[in-house]
């Protein structure tokens, strides 16, 4: 769909139409952010004032949605036939509505105009996150904890639009206007998706939203200013305290202490260049093999993880509260049963020593600690996190060759997709190097040893996990899961 032009020339009036007020900044662009606001005066620590006012009813937030669908005949029907998921899933909804209402692509399609109908104009038409980028752009995500990520996120966004398209493929104006000559693509979609994520704010009142101009805002990890919502009546931006900034200097806020390399790239399509990795998430697979693996991940109820963070004194940690699940079997006490409830239903309960454990499926490493055999118990976890963060380590270390693959490579996003990597190959070197250790360290433990000398004599011994088929044997021997 191609949208409809608002430029920068626009925004003036359109400011003053919507009682938008602008006061010692002004939107310029910025080498390599796109917009952003820049002092148009020098700015004393203390004394500025807002710098922006935005009234409360150009906020989009879940009550702007609902409000505009209360006026709105066809968007009502949208939300009610297609929306509702999620709170971010109806604000694309009504991004999507404006956008058709605005484009030169749906000529004589009418809607009840908004502040909104003109601003999406001035919202990029490219933002630089990941889910944008051309198939050959991604290969270079390749070995990143967001390789899989983005292709989860890809997948989950085209099976949103395909609901949504199929459950609005009844109603009169979303067929006959927008469905039946696929003038909105998924591609529309991921690019609706990807201008909320790099643009919404959490306000302490009207929750995460998006607010017209103080989304021009860019980035600082050294931000001047901070956005409130002190009143009902309005958004404000404002220096922080003890800030000046001179005529000239650019206007920042700082959109996530802690965030990591990779959640800046998703989320915003750069990585700040004090970032540190920080953090990395890995999905983790439950054993093959495993005859409990679906009662497992039941009682977890959420998508196992590795989570490596990265310490004050340059000594990382991790954690991965599924390791444990999968490491401990029947005949380590860990059982499963199914519970008849008293309203009739059931439930799978999941069971250590006999004790119900089922909520604390994701503390099993507290529950365990005082038995006997922790240590065993903590050798296998420690093996299997460090084999996966090996596997994840090799495949980062193999070269990128996107030639196969199609679309551009960008030059400034190869940049970025390789400072992720980088980042993310030194902070798993460094955790498989603790890893290492620890596990060399177990192994010397007296009790281990005592206790694998112990399986090496009785090999037949009933408390010893028994892999499922001869040919695992080996295998299951060494790495002790
Ligand atoms: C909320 S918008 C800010 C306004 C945006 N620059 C524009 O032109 O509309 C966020 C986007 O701005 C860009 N951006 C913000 N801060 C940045 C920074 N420090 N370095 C590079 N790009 C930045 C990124 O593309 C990000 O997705």
């Amino acid at each position: 769909m191609r949208r409809a032009v608002f430029s920068l020339h626009d925004l003036p009036a359109w400011c003053a139409l919507n009682d938008v007020r602008f006061r010692n900044v002004k939107v310029e662009e910025v080498a390599g952010r796109g917009y952003g606001l820049v002092a148009d005066a020098d700015l004393p620590s203390g004394g500025a004032g807002a710098m922006l006012e935005i009234p409360q009813d150009l906020v989009l937030s879940a009550q702007a949605v609902e409000d505009y669908a209360k006026i709105d005949q066809n968007f009502r029907d949208l939300l009610e036939k297609a929306g509702h998921q999620s709170h971010r899933a109806n604000i694309l909804l009504y991004l999507l509505m404006h956008m058709i209402l605005s484009s030169p692509d749906f000529p004589g399609v009418h809607g009840v105009a908004s502040a909104w109908t003109q601003y999406v104009g001035l919202l990029p038409t490219q933002i630089p996150v990941p889910t944008t980028w051309s198939e050959a752009e991604r290969v270079y995500l390749q070995g990143t904890s967001l390789e899989s990520a983005v292709s989860a996120k890809l997948a989950a966004l085209t099976r949103e639009f395909d609901a949504i398209k199929a459950k609005s493929d009844d109603l009169r104006f979303w067929y006959d206007n927008v469905w039946a000559e696929e003038r909105v693509t998924i591609h529309d979609w991921v690019l609706l998706d990807a201008i909320y994520r790099s643009r919404s704010l959490e306000l302490p009142l009207s929750g995460e939203s998006m607010v017209p101009c103080l989304d021009i805002a860019n980035h600082s990890a050294q931000a001047t200013a901070r956005f409130e919502e002190a009143t009902q009546d309005q958004v404000t931006l404002v220096l922080r305290d003890s800030v000046g900034v001179s005529k000239g200097q650019e206007v920042t806020i700082d959109y996530g202490q802690g965030k990591s390399a990779a959640e800046m790239l998703f989320s915003y399509g750069f990585i700040d260049p004090d970032c540190q990795a920080r953090k990395l998430v890995l999905p983790l697979e439950p054993m093959e093999d495993d005859p409990l693996a679906k009662a497992k991940m039941h009682v977890f109820r959420a998508p196992p993880t590795i989570q490596v963070t990265d310490g004050e004194n340059g000594v990382p940690g991790w954690s991965a509260p599924f390791a444990y699940l999968m490491c401990l079997n029947e005949e380590d006490g860990l059982n499963f049963a199914v519970v008849q409830e008293t309203d009739g239903s059931q439930e799978l309960k999941l069971y250590w020593q006999d004790e119900d454990a089922t909520d604390r499926s994701h503390g099993l490493k507290t529950l365990i600690e005082g038995h006997e055999l922790y240590k065993i118990f903590e050798l296998r976890v420690i093996t299997v996190v460090l084999e996966r963060l090996q596997q994840q380590l090799e495949e980062l270390k193999i070269p990128v060759n996107s030639s196969k693959y199609s679309g551009p490579s960008r030059e400034d996003i190869v940049r970025t997709a390789t400072h992720l990597r980088e980042l993310e190959q030194d902070l798993l070197e460094r955790i498989v190097g603790k890893l290492e250790d620890q596990r060399d360290e177990l192994f010397s433990d007296d009790s281990v040893l005592a206790y694998l000398g112990s399986m090496e004599a009785t090999p037949n011994d009933e408390s010893r996990p028994q892999p499922t088929d001869d040919a695992d044997a080996d295998e299951e021997d060494e790495d002790f899961s």
